[in-house]
């Protein structure tokens, strides 16, 4: 069964606490967005494998530890989860990136998919899949079953706030993804906004309205 981390570092915390107030403006949001997610892959990439190498300091040789060159998959939801992409790089530069291009439709709620581009790669990778937001859970369902489709075996998924009702559909539809949240928050509103929520992310980000 997948399961459900809520990162409570107080730097997460606190740096969200920013991201969510509606006077911040777009250029603090976009960096805000960008330090939580390097914070959050921090927390996310705990348990990577490690393996044992020689090397040589000053002193002496040495036996020390390096990553055990598992291949990584970012996979951003376009277009918010673009945001959180740079953050994760500078922990993991190495990792590939592909880009699932969904929108929600304003009168439907419903995910429709207008662009994707994917590492050859993918069933060999451990995927993040990378959104802001999970609120209905519809994009992030979309996103995971569409990678599955192309083969990708190990999925893991980041969002800055969930809403209850998006995290329940991941787990009911993918029990094999692990959810990673800054926040999980109240509920919906009846526009299927989360309260308390940041509004919305693409918007915030991009400064577009
Ligand atoms: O869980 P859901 O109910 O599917 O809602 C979440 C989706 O909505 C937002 O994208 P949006 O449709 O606003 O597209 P954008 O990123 O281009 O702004 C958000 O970034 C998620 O992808
Ligand atoms: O609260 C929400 C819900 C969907 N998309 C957003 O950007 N914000
Ligand atoms: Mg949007």
């Amino acid at each position: 069964m997948g399961h459900v981390h809520v990162l409570d570092h107080p730097l997460i915390q606190h740096k969200l606490t920013h991201i969510r107030d509606k006077s911040t403006g777009t250029k603090e949001f976009r960096e805000l967005v960008d330090e939580v997610a390097m914070l959050m892959a921090f927390e996310i990439t705990r348990n990577l494998p490690l393996q044992e190498t020689t090397i040589e300091t000053p002193v002496m040789e040495a036996k020390a530890k390096v990553l055990a060159g598992k291949k990584i998959g970012l996979i951003p939801i376009l277009r918010a989860g673009l945001g959180m992409v740079d953050g994760v790089l500078k922990l993991i530069p190495a990792a590939k990136v592909g880009h699932v291009g969904l929108y929600r439709d304003p009168e439907t709620l419903k995910p429709v998919e207008y662009y994707i581009k994917l590492p050859s790669d993918i069933e060999e990778r451990e995927l993040i899949v990378i959104d802001p937001m999970l609120a209905t859970g519809g994009s992030a369902n979309d996103a995971i079953a569409s990678l599955k489709k192309r083969g990708a075996k190990n999925i893991r998924l980041m969002c800055l706030i969930a809403a209850p009702e998006g995290v329940d559909v991941i787990k009911k539809e993918h029990p094999d993804v692990d959810i990673y949240l800054g926040a999980l928050d109240e509920k919906l509103d009846d526009h299927a906004y989360i309260v308390p929520g940041l509004g919305d992310a693409g918007d915030r980000l991009f400064g577009t309205k």
